[in-house]
Parts: C-alpha cells; structure tokens; sequence
C-alpha cells in the first residue's frame, strides 16, 4: 500500500484502489516488476480477518493471487498456521524469522548476536524450515542494508540445513508456491473463520465499522420439517430476542455453516446482524434447519461461535419423514410426485436406484 496504509481503514473500495494505483504507477515508473501476482499487506491488515475491499482491489489493480500471513488462525503457534483461498486469492501461512525492523544491526539484536546463532543453529527458525514443507519469510528492506542481517541469517540457515540433514532444498515463484502448497494440503483451500473479537491482534487490524456483537448467542439447527419455522417465529416474538435479517433468496434462513454462503465471507455474514438489530438486553439468534445434518457445520459453528448455544428439534422420525414426502412432492421432485409414501418408506434394496435413494 502507498504509505505502508492499512487497507482495514479503507471502506470504500474505490479509494482503496486509487491509493493502490499510485503505487503501481511508482513501480512501473521505476522499473519495479509488477507482474509477480504476489502481494502482502502491512501489519497483515485485511488479509486474515478478511476485509473484503482489499480482496476486490488487489484482484482488479495488481491481479494479485497469492499473499501470506502469520495471522491465520492466529499468529502463535507457528506450526498451526495454515493456508485458504477467498475470492480467487491464495493465502499462504507466513513463517517468522526474527528480524524485525528494530533488529537493523547485529550487536543490538535482542538477546545478543548468540541469541540469532542459536535460533539458525538448530533453534527456531532451523525447526520452522525443517517442521514446515513449505515455508515464507519475510523482513524488511532496512534487514538487507545495514548489518545485512537478512543475508547472514538466511546463507547461515541454508549451509547449516546443508551440513547436517539430507532435507532438498528448493524455490519456487509465489504463484507455482501457492499452487504446490494447496497441491500438498487441498483440505486447508476452504477457510474456517474465526471470531476476529476474540484476538486482540486480529481486533487491531480489523475495520472499525465491523462488529461482532450481535453475531447470535444461538443456533436453531433444525433439522428440517420439525417445525423449526414455527419456532423462530415464536422466539422472535419474544421481546428479549432478535432474529438476523432475512435473506434475499432463503427468506428467514441464512444458510451460512453448511453451504457456499460460508465462501462469502465473514462480513457476508455480519451484514446480517447490524449493530442497529438489537437493544442492548437482546440476545440474536439465527435459524437454519439445513445445519442439522451438514458435515461442516460443527466445526464452522464452533469455529465462530464457541460460546452459542444449540437448539435442536426432535420429532417422530415418522411424522418427519412424511412432512418432508410432501414437501419435496410441492417442489416438484420427480420421484416423490411417481411414488406414494407407503411405497417409498417400504422400498427394499432391490427397489430403483432412485426410489431407494428417496427412502
Ligand atoms: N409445534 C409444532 N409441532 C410439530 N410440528 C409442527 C409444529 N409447528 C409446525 N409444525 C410442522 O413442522 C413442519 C414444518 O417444519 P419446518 O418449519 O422445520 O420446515 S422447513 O424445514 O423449514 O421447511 C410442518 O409440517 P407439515 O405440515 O407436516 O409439512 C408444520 O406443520
């Protein structure tokens, strides 16, 4: 960013992108590439907790697909950083290597020269490069002048990792990096969000018209045709409670943990409990009877909203199975419209496919 800005402090897409700009023009001015499709953000701003802005305006100024972080899920420990794709943009874990810019000159490193030795020689960052199968470094421009620190440290860590394990070493640009890393790991390419107010870091770089208040405090999980719709209809009566806003195309139901709604984005979400939805002694709630029964949702829940708590409906699995007959029937289902209930609940395992899919 020009100025070494933050992104979260830019709401408005548009500016976001002109100051973008601006350094774009610097650098083709000044014969800097441009066409790496790697770009970071200062302070990891925007990047984990997401702030959509930055996602837009790196695709459409810089064409930017791939960045990295230290910040997802959290900065500590380094081991668990992991990596995800939002919006077409690959984010790779960032690992630490110690210099920072008050770490210019080697007689004022923090804990003396022998502290840094230790680290490359078997401590830190020999463990990051030998626990990590990929990993990227990053420190400032000042640590490559100066006492060179960045040089010392990194020839230093290569001739010891040389000396004293068989570990192949290799680079890679970032894009091929990026496409290796999630090659290696595809179970890490859908991102789990967590709760940005719960990390004080995470607070700091997040947009300050950004809210976690009303994110809800409970979860009707369904399942489906146990009467989940009456309930919320019930609960949002009740003074003390308040619904999120409904949706455009899923009415009262936002269908966020359990399908691609959740690769909108946190803030797709959030829009859904302004701050101006409740009254201070309001508890929110949402309401998605899919969630029940979908694989992902436990951890996506859990993951957001450790604290909700969890309503679920049970009924005769009979009279269930018969309201969900008819209320696939109502939506055209072809099987259900061909076969009648008793047919479908008696079918045996040599029935057609379809029919006994149906059961
Ligand atoms: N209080 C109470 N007790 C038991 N059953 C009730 C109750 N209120 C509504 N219903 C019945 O629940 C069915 C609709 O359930 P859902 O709202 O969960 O359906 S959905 O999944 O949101 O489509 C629907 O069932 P069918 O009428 O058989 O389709 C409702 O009549």
């Amino acid at each position: 960013m020009w100025n070494h800005q933050q992104p979260h402090l830019y709401n408005n897409v548009t500016h976001l992108e002109a100051e973008m700009m601006l350094n774009k023009q610097f650098a083709i001015e000044h014969g800097i590439p441009t066409n790496s499709s790697y770009s970071v953000s200062p302070h990891h701003s925007g990047v984990y907790p997401v702030h959509e802005p930055l996602y837009e305006a790196w695709r459409k100024v810089w064409d930017v697909k791939v960045t990295s972080t230290e910040e997802y899920p959290h900065l500590r420990p380094a081991r668990l950083r992991r990596g995800f794709r939002h919006k077409g943009v690959m984010v790779l874990p960032r690992q630490t290597c110690g210099l920072f810019t008050h770490t210019l000159l080697l007689e004022r490193y923090p804990g003396g020269r022998h502290r840094l030795d230790r680290s490359i020689q078997g401590g830190e960052l020999f463990q990051t490069v030998i626990n990590n199968p990929i990993n990227v470094f990053m420190t400032h421009m000042s640590n490559y002048g100066n006492d060179r620190l960045a040089l010392y440290t990194f020839e230093s860590v290569v001739k010891f990792l040389r000396c004293w394990t068989n570990v192949r070493l290799a680079s890679a640009p970032p894009l091929a990096l990026a496409e290796k890393y999630f090659q290696l790991r595809p179970d890490e390419l859908n991102p789990l969000w967590g709760n940005p107010c719960d990390d004080i870091r995470h607070r700091r770089i997040w947009s300050k018209s950004k809210w976690c208040g009303t994110l809800p405090k409970v979860l009707v999980i369904g399942p489906q045709k146990t009467g989940s719709t009456a309930l919320y209809t019930f609960l949002a009566m009740h003074p003390s409670l308040a619904p999120n806003l409904p949706s455009p195309t899923t009415y009262e139901e936002l269908q966020f943990f359990n399908n691609n709604n959740y690769l909108k984005g946190l803030d797709w979400y959030l829009n859904f409990f302004p701050p101006s939805l409740t009254n201070t002694t309001q508890i929110t709630f949402e309401k998605s009877a899919t969630y029940f029964d979908g694989d992902l949702v436990p951890r996506r829940a859990h993951a957001l909203l450790p604290n909700a708590k969890i309503i679920a409906i049970l009924i005769s699995p009979s009279k269930r199975a018969y309201s969900w007959y008819q209320h696939i029937r109502s939506h055209g289902d072809p099987v259900a419209n061909n076969y009648t209930f008793h047919t479908v609940i008696t079918a045996n395992d040599s029935a057609p496919k379809p029919l006994r899919d149906l059961r």
